[in-house]
């Protein structure tokens, strides 16, 4: 059988994460494994820091991206992504009771992931609200929590798991879901020359979705 090896940045929950024994473990991850198991082939997963995922996908050191990684034109211009497998959007997270919408954190912090869509938008569309860029998310959630950051900017779902841990973390303003940084939905990117692997991807995607072994993941990882 095929092996595919996967790359993964797991500092995101629900998406992906370390667990107590240091494996990689969310919903992406049991998306992956059962794409692989319908392709009938192996899979591997390593982590990665986010902001090298595509270098290191176009040096060949993987086979694929799966990451909560959202299908942008700019990220399209170098690698394929599949079709989208999950709808996203983004909001701000801040402590309770302090900031009512984006509007309020003009001049304040905002921390985020580097090399996200959040980390795009914030400086495209609020260059006038200070973006402070960390290795990962864990780390832009300490500082928020240690005062050092006024805000983190993060996927909806990602942020509500950080709400449910923090009662003293709230949302700020509307969810967005401007198409050209979240709107498109999250995809598997491979690279461009990899079309058999693309189409595989794809159809592996299809039957998943048609026999329930999509929703049963998703319904773990996103309960109602
Ligand atoms: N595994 C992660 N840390 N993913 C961060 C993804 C953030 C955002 N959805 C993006 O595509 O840029």
């Amino acid at each position: 059988a095929d092996t595919i090896r996967f790359a993964s940045s797991a500092t995101y929950p629900p998406f992906e994460s370390l667990d107590a024994d240091n494996q990689i473990v969310g919903f992406d991850i049991d998306l992956a494994k059962a794409l692989c198991k319908q392709m009938q082939a192996n899979c591997t997963f390593t982590n990665q820091a986010f902001d090298s995922l595509i270098a290191a996908l176009k040096f060949k050191k993987y086979d694929a991206v799966i990451s909560g990684m959202d299908i942008t034109p700019e990220r399209s211009k170098q690698v394929s992504f599949t079709q989208p497998y999950y709808a996203n959007s983004a909001i701000v997270v801040a402590q309770k009771g302090k900031f009512n919408s984006l509007v309020d954190l003009k001049g304040k912090k905002v921390g985020m992931e580097n090399g996200t869509t959040h980390q795009k938008y914030m400086q495209d569309k609020h260059p006038d609200i200070n973006t402070v860029s960390y290795d990962s998310y864990q780390n832009a959630i300490l500082e928020l929590k240690n005062g050092r950051v006024d805000g983190v900017f993060g996927d909806t779902a990602v942020v509500n798991e950080w709400l449910k841990n923090d009662p003293n973390l709230a949302p700020v303003g509307e969810h967005i879901t401007d198409a050209q940084y979240f709107g498109a939905g999250l995809g598997i990117a491979v690279r461009p020359d990899n079309q058999a692997l693309l189409a595989k991807l794809n159809a592996a995607l299809d039957a998943i979705k048609a026999d329930g072994t999509y929703k049963t993941i998703n319904d773990k990882w996103f309960p109602q």
